[in-house]
């Protein structure tokens, strides 16, 4: 009987596995995409495979790279197709200034997010919701409210004390002579940084809340390149996924669920009310606003924030510090930047970072070629022009940040880690480099109004994280080889496929000091 039960079971299942594959077949193979594309006067297509056309591209690790390789050889506008659903692949700067000044509205979607209840990549998150009043609302507060300048100076206690945790426990291995992995040392200093910029004190080491967090947000960002994927699919692709996604979800979901309740408490008890979850929950009670949020929103938001900004900030300290190690030249300038304007005895704060032009340089540089965010992309809400072809309404466009930033038309050795190209170029305003098409060269965050709002934040914990490293410690690679610079994405950040350890050594005789500067 079970043994039937069971046959019935497979029979079943295989029906139904059948009779997706045929409704999957129908859709990808046959049925025609919105709007037909006959009749337009599509950018040039490279060769591709018969029926799934460029996918292989996609689906290869390292997508930027592959398709850096496809533009370099056929040119920096190319349509590709995967099975019937064509996408237009941006690919230097001058394609980029094209559609980032000329369609910056039209292009300001990244299409319909993959699954709407999900508090990331769901319907509701700034970052894959739709372009309209709801984006245009959460985007605003959270450039002002949450990651504007005056919002980032009232933080800066916050961050100042976990650089000193990250110090401390640096310290603590160097006392050991134990190696370490900076890639996860970062991730901690950031994702503490965000955890406590959210929610303060109560998001502590000491009971574990900032590991759970810190778990959920690296799970969520390894579901990324699945759900970009699926989506190329539609419901369809996504529902393959579904579960995974939807787990990470209510788990986060859970967790918030109980900040936003502790947090009212301490609302009512007037205590810490400068946060940003209470800023957010301010504008959750405030019935007088233009657009009124809701506690799934606020949630959304910190999920965010999460995912968003904890591993592109720590996978571009760890690859600056690789990068430095090998060219040991520049790692000795840094150094001598920070002992000769914050001297030997206080450690560097982010307060300092503006007197510090060679530190600013080289964070600017990693993040030209070893950008987290590879390549990104949007959709194009009506059609349009450009360069002599058709864009057609609702095309996916992804633009290679990679690509672009080691174009060489436009960057001297574009291959090689070299810090003083941007000294060198501050001395062009910025008015002057807004007016050129040469500011789309470098777009580590993305451009217009759908671009990264965290820039600013990344640029805090990047100078003051490496410089916090270069300044205290001197750095053993074991067998003093050179680090393998050999890349990987997991999740859809780009790291580094092996990732080094070193061993710190303290520089000074008496650990710096860790008063802040005024
Ligand atoms: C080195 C660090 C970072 C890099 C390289 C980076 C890069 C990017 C890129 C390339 C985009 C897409 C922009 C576009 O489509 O034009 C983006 C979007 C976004 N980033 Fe960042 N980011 C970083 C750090 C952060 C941080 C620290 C936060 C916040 C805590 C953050 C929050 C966001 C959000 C919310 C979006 C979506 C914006 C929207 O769709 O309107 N990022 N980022």
């Amino acid at each position: 009987m079970a043994a039937m039960i069971i046959l019935g079971f497979q029979n079943c299942s295989t029906f139904i596995f059948l009779c997706l594959l045929t409704v999957i077949c129908y859709y990808l193979f046959f049925k025609k995409p919105n709007g037909s594309r006959r009749g337009f006067d599509l950018p040039p297509s490279p060769p591709s495979l018969p029926i799934i056309g460029h996918l292989h591209l996609l689906l290869s690790t390292l997508t930027h790279k592959s398709l850096q390789k496809l533009s370099s050889k056929y040119g920096p506008l190319l349509h590709l197709r995967i099975f019937n659903i064509p996408i237009v692949l941006i690919s230097s700067a001058s394609m980029a200034h094209e559609i980032f000044k000329n369609q910056d509205e039209n292009i300001s979607s990244r299409g319909p997010a993959p699954i709407d209840d999900s508090l990331f990549a769901g319907s509701s998150s700034v970052i894959s919701s739709s372009y309209g009043d709801h984006w245009k609302f959460m985007k605003k507060l959270m450039v002002t409210k949450l990651l504007g300048v005056q919002a980032l100076e009232r933080s800066r206690d916050v961050r100042a004390d976990e650089l000193e945790r990250f110090y401390t426990s640096l310290l603590d291995k160097a006392m050991k002579e134990e190696p370490v992995e900076i890639g996860k040392e970062a991730v901690k200093f950031v994702n503490n940084s965000i955890c406590k910029m959210i929610m303060g004190r109560s998001c502590s080491e000491e009971n574990g809340e900032a590991e759970r967090l810190r778990a959920l947000a690296t799970k969520s960002l390894s579901l990324g390149k699945k759900i970009v994927l699926g989506s190329v699919f539609k419901k369809l692709g996504i529902s393959l996924f579904k579960e995974e996604i939807m787990t990470v979800s209510n788990r986060l979901n859970e967790m918030f669920e109980r900040f936003l309740v502790e947090h009212e408490k301490k609302r009512d008890m007037h205590q810490e009310t400068d946060l940003m979850i209470g800023t957010l929950l301010a504008a959750y009670g405030d019935d007088d606003t233009e657009y009124k949020i809701t506690r799934n929103h606020i949630k959304t938001m910190l999920a965010d924030l999460l995912f968003a900004g904890t591993d592109t900030s720590a996978q571009a300290i760890q690859w600056a510090m690789a990068e430095m190690i090998n060219n040991p030249n520049i790692l000795e300038r840094l150094r001598g930047e920070i002992d000769s304007v914050i001297g030997e005895t206080r450690l560097v704060q982010e307060t300092d970072l503006p007197n510090l032009p060679y530190l600013q340089a080289v964070v600017k540089e990693v993040l030209r070629l070893h950008p987290p965010g590879t390549v990104l992309g949007r959709i194009s809400q009506k059609g349009f022009r450009m360069v002599g072809f058709d864009v057609p309404e609702e095309t996916p466009l992804v633009v290679n940040l990679y690509a672009i930033m080691r174009d060489p038309d436009y960057w001297e050795d574009p291959e090689e880690f070299k810090p003083d190209r941007f000294l060198l170029a501050s001395s062009r305003t910025r008015e002057e480099e807004e007016r050129r098409e040469e500011a789309f060269k470098y777009i580590p965050f993305g451009s217009g109004r759908r671009g990264c709002p965290g820039a600013n934040l990344a640029y805090v914990f990047l100078g003051a994280g490496i410089g916090m490293m270069v300044q205290g410690f001197e750095w053993r690679n074991k067998g003093d080889e050179k680090i393998n610079m050999e890349e990987a994405v997991i999740g859809l950040s780009l790291t580094m496929a092996h990732p080094p350890k070193l061993t710190p050594v303290v520089r000074t005789t008496n650990p710096l000091s860790l008063n802040q500067s005024s």
